[in-house]
């Protein structure tokens, strides 16, 4: 028989946190039992959100363990970097359930997590009690007896879904390996910064934190994971003017000569019976708008004989699965559940 679930959101206030209660409001097993904030505690969640007016009324929640004990039973901590490595182990410790939407748990090693977030990783013991949740590759390593989840970044969980298959499959050459990523803003959150400034995103298409992104070690550490050998790879990431929506554009040089027949055979085998993963078929690229506000990740394919690469494109909702929608999605899991639960969402379009 299905369980009912409380669940506390920890930013509630951020793009994150306040997809993940679009979201669990339909969940069928799901009660959002407290919504919480550092910076509003005390305030109706729809005074900063009017678009939840009448549907949620309850305040907003200061960041209280104890309390959060007593009212729920999992928690999401939809938190910016830093902040989740000190608060996942406190509510870990109190008995919660953690589903971690965050960068901190996501890197085995506290060195890789050093380099690259610049900033102190949290406990190795926290670190290797975490899964690292890419539902689709990592999904049957989730089960009743998980309790804490490292929900993985939005340009990995695109990145990764595009790439592990062609890894896996010996078809391309490891050391040729180039990903092109674009995001909307809302992946910067909501918080106010110059970068993400009207004037400075509209009409512009930029590149930003080429060779310096804090997901190519994650990236990475699944590639090598999934190869069973070191993989680096070129990431750049750019910033579109759109709100949602994330598209890779992933280049390799083949070691044998496959068509996007044989590509897209391969990977609908592979992705049998996962209902998130669509391939396109041959000729047809997924665009961000055909996955807009849903768990998808749509893929598709092109072989050019004459440089002899393939040429992958997957697109993600950012806000969706990318985050929140995974995180729901990896809370299934871990209870038990259908995986798609609360999750059927079509693509709003246009
Ligand atoms: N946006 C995206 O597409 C994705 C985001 N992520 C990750 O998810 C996390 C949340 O991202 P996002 O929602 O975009 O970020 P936002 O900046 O939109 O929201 C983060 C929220 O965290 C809360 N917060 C800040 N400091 C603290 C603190 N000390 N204690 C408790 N809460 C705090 C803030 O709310 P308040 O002040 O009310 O407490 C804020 O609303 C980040 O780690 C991000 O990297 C991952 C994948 C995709
Ligand atoms: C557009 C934009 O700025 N995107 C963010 C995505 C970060 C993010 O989503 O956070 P995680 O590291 O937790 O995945 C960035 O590139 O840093």
């Amino acid at each position: 028989m299905n369980k009912s679930i409380r669940a506390a959101i920890i930013g509630s206030t951020g793009y994150g946190g306040v997809e993940l209660i679009r979201l669990l409001l339909r969940h069928p097993h799901v009660e959002i039992t407290s919504v919480i904030s550092s910076s509003t505690a005390g305030a109706p969640i729809s005074e900063g959100f009017p678009h939840l007016h009448t549907i949620i009324r309850d305040k907003l929640d200061p960041v209280d363990v104890q309390l959060i004990r007593s009212k729920a039973d999992v928690v999401f901590t939809a938190t910016p970097h830093g902040v989740s490595a000190e608060i996942a182990p406190q509510l870990l410790d109190a008995g919660l359930k953690v589903i971690d939407l965050s960068g901190d748990f996501r890197l085995r090693s506290r060195e890789a997590y050093k380099e690259w977030y610049k900033r102190e990783a949290a406990e190795q013991a926290y670190l290797d009690q975490a899964v690292y949740g890419l539902a689709e590759i990592y999904g049957d390593r989730v089960n009743e007896n998980v309790s804490f989840i490292s929900n993985p970044g939005c340009y990995p969980t695109a990145t990764l879904l595009g790439l592990i298959p062609a890894v896996k499959s010996g078809w391309i050459d490891l050391k040729s390996i180039i990903v092109d990523a674009k995001s909307g803003v809302s992946g910067a959150g909501r918080g106010l910064s110059l970068g993400s400034h009207y004037s400075e995103v509209n009409e512009n298409f930029k590149a930003y934190k080429v060779n310096k992104h804090q997901h190519i070690p994650e990236i990475e550490q699944a590639l090598s994971d999934e190869a069973g050998t070191p993989v680096v790879t070129t990431f750049t990431t750019h910033l579109v003017p759109m709100t949602r929506g994330i598209m890779c554009t992933s280049y390799a040089t083949l070691t044998d000569s496959k068509t996007e027949e044989d590509f897209i055979e391969y990977y609908e085998q592979f992705y049998e019976g996962r209902p998130f993963v669509r391939i396109r078929p041959k000729g047809t690229w997924p665009a961000t708008k055909e996955v807009w506000g849903s768990n998808y990740c749509d893929i598709g394919f092109a072989v050019d004989q004459r440089t002899n690469r393939v040429t992958i494109i997957s697109v993600i909702d950012n806000v969706v699965k990318g985050a929140a929608g995974q995180a729901v999605q990896n809370l299934n899991l871990m209870m038990g559940w259908d995986e798609g639960l609360g999750l059927d969402f079509t693509p709003v379009y246009p």
